[in-house]
């Protein structure tokens, strides 16, 4: 859905604001205040609500807007089952847009208010606490999430402020009840009053903590914020370009594609106006909408995947073995599976020369959905085993050529698709995951042949599940070598030069490369 989303909320200081797949403010529901037909923007694209003197409805709460505007209702449940239910909005969101029968521009307008107010939740709580007259862990958390919804409609998107202030108060009556509608009406009027720019400028005001501050100005927890920082650093990075990495976190992400190579084109997505994609090939990029009627999704021969996730797959599979190369077909193992994307990718390119892939998942129904991505290709080209991968080494010893490990991890490095995550994990996430990616690492290590290679990735940039993991498997082996992973993303990439690398690993960034921030280390076995 996301594709459908314009961008906003919390943001660097002077960042453009952003925001396309804007709708109408106005309120299936209801007349904005005034009857205004609210929501528009001017006629020079400009939002009513920057500027100059607010307009309000003179009519009192209880007199205004009674019933809730169904797209702002299906972001309040979305965010209340988020919240009470510890649900995944990506999962949650389509569900409740059909219940709710919002056509596409409802539909995309929920999805912004979804994503934005879930991205935005450290930026709008700090103002929030400014406007209400008590801690907000003692509100209904239902008035905290309607509260957070307006929000995010009046400083971060194009709604007139009238309209989102008046729709919101709806919402809150009509879903809880008067009293709050009268305590989210006084609370919204209060936010009104500055502009994204001005609330941050308050709520960091007097702040001399750097990492505070950008966590307040780009809402994210302060630990994400230090762990992105070094990230960078030890990356080779300027740590100036915090701000942006955060800001990028906070864009809705372009949808990625790509054409399982032998099996599809990306012609028929091309005229339906997707753009080439600049760093894989056989990558495009989508804005278009609802991406399940491009030809080729449906058949699972095109897929959505994120160019970074397209780029370390190709990087695994372009190593030259060398000598190893024989006449043998190769043998890939893909250690965590689930859902797929990076085995079918694998697959489509290994078929011309007859390699046979082996995806490990221990997670039945992930299993299931791993078959399914490998369905296009020849039954007999690979094979789903549904087993602990940490066993697989001990199993299948020095057995594979190439052996992928796209390791569980916090997916720091992709807070922009997972807008709840960021406040969902914790740093404890890293030393729960710390054993599960050390000894999937080490079974990888155990099942690759000599002359072979693992790739071990995440989607996370955070050290400690990244170089640490994997200089801490290497001190206890010899008999391995680290390979230039930069080098070999730049081989398999579009123009050549990432400028992923910096030593032996290599990094994509959201900011630098408009990917996941993927992480990838390239490990031959040597003897
Ligand atoms: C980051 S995801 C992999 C994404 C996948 N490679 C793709 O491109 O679609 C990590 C996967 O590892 C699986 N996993 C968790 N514990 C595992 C284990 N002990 N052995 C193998 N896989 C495991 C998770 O269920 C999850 O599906």
């Amino acid at each position: 859905m996301s594709e459908t989303a314009g961008t906003g909320g919390p943001r660097g200081r002077g960042t453009p604001r952003q925001g396309k797949g804007q709708r109408s403010g106005g309120a299936a529901g209801g007349q904005g205040a005034g009857g205004q037909g609210a929501g528009r923007r001017n006629e020079q694209g400009r939002e009513r609500n920057r500027g100059g003197e607010r307009q309000f409805s003179q009519a009192a709460p209880s007199q205004r807007t009674r019933r809730a505007d169904p797209a702002r209702l299906v972001a309040f449940e979305v965010l209340r089952a988020v919240a009470a239910e510890d649900a995944y909005a990506n999962l949650v969101l389509p569900t409740s847009i059909r219940r709710h029968r919002l056509d596409r521009r409802d539909a995309g307008f929920a999805t912004e208010l979804t994503y934005g107010a879930l991205r935005g939740q450290g930026t709008y709580d700090a103002v929030l606490a400014r406007c209400v007259d008590r801690p907000l862990d003692q509100l209904d958390p239902a008035i905290l999430d309607a509260l957070r919804i307006g929000v995010h409609q009046i400083l971060a998107m194009r709604v007139p402020a009238h309209a989102a202030l008046d729709q919101t108060v709806g919402l809150v009556r009509a879903v809880i009840g008067a009293g709050p509608s009268s305590l989210a009406n006084a609370v919204l009027r209060k936010v009104t009053a500055r502009d994204l720019d001005g609330w941050i400028a308050e709520i960091t005001d007097g702040l001399t903590d750097g990492t505070a501050i950008a966590a307040l100005t780009h809402s994210h927890p302060e630990w994400i914020v230090r762990a992105l920082r070094q990230a960078l650093v030890a990356h080779g990075r300027d740590v100036g370009e915090i701000d942006a990495l955060l800001a990028a976190d906070n864009a809705a992400p372009m949808v990625h594609l790509v054409a399982l190579p032998g099996l599809a084109t990306l012609d028929d997505a091309l005229a339906e106006g997707a753009e080439p994609g600049r760093l894989a090939p056989d990558s495009a990029y989508y804005a278009g909408g609802d991406v399940s009627r491009l030809p080729g999704i449906s058949t699972g021969t095109v897929r959505v995947q994120d160019s970074g996730s397209q780029l370390v797959a190709r990087a695994l599979a372009g190593v030259d073995l060398g000598e190893r190369g024989g006449t043998e077909p190769e043998r890939w193992l893909d250690l965590c599976a689930g859902p797929g994307g990076k085995s079918a990718l694998l697959a489509a390119i290994g078929q011309d020369t007859g390699v046979h892939l082996t995806a490990v998942e221990p997670v039945p129904h992930r299993a299931q959905l791993v078959r399914q991505a490998l369905r296009p290709l020849p039954e007999q080209s690979w094979t789903v085993q549904v087993a602990d991968g940490r066993g697989v080494g001990k199993d299948q010893p020095e057995s594979f050529d190439r052996v992928l490990v796209d390791a569980p991890c916090t997916g720091l490095g992709a807070l922009r698709r997972r807008p709840e995550s960021r406040w969902r994990r914790t740093p404890s996430d890293l030393v729960s995951l710390a054993p599960l990616q050390r000894e999937l690492l080490a079974s990888a290590l155990d099942a690759v042949a000599p002359g072979g290679v693992v790739a071990y990735v995440t989607c996370s940039p955070h050290h400690a599940e990244t170089d640490a993991v994997v200089d801490d498997c290497l001190r206890k082996r010899s008999g391995f070598e680290r390979l230039d992973a930069g080098l070999a993303l730049d081989a398999v990439s579009i123009g050549g030069a990432l400028g992923a690398g910096h030593g032996p690993t290599a990094q994509l960034w959201p900011h630098v490369h408009g990917t996941d921030a993927m992480y990838l280390a390239l490990i031959r076995k040597t003897t």
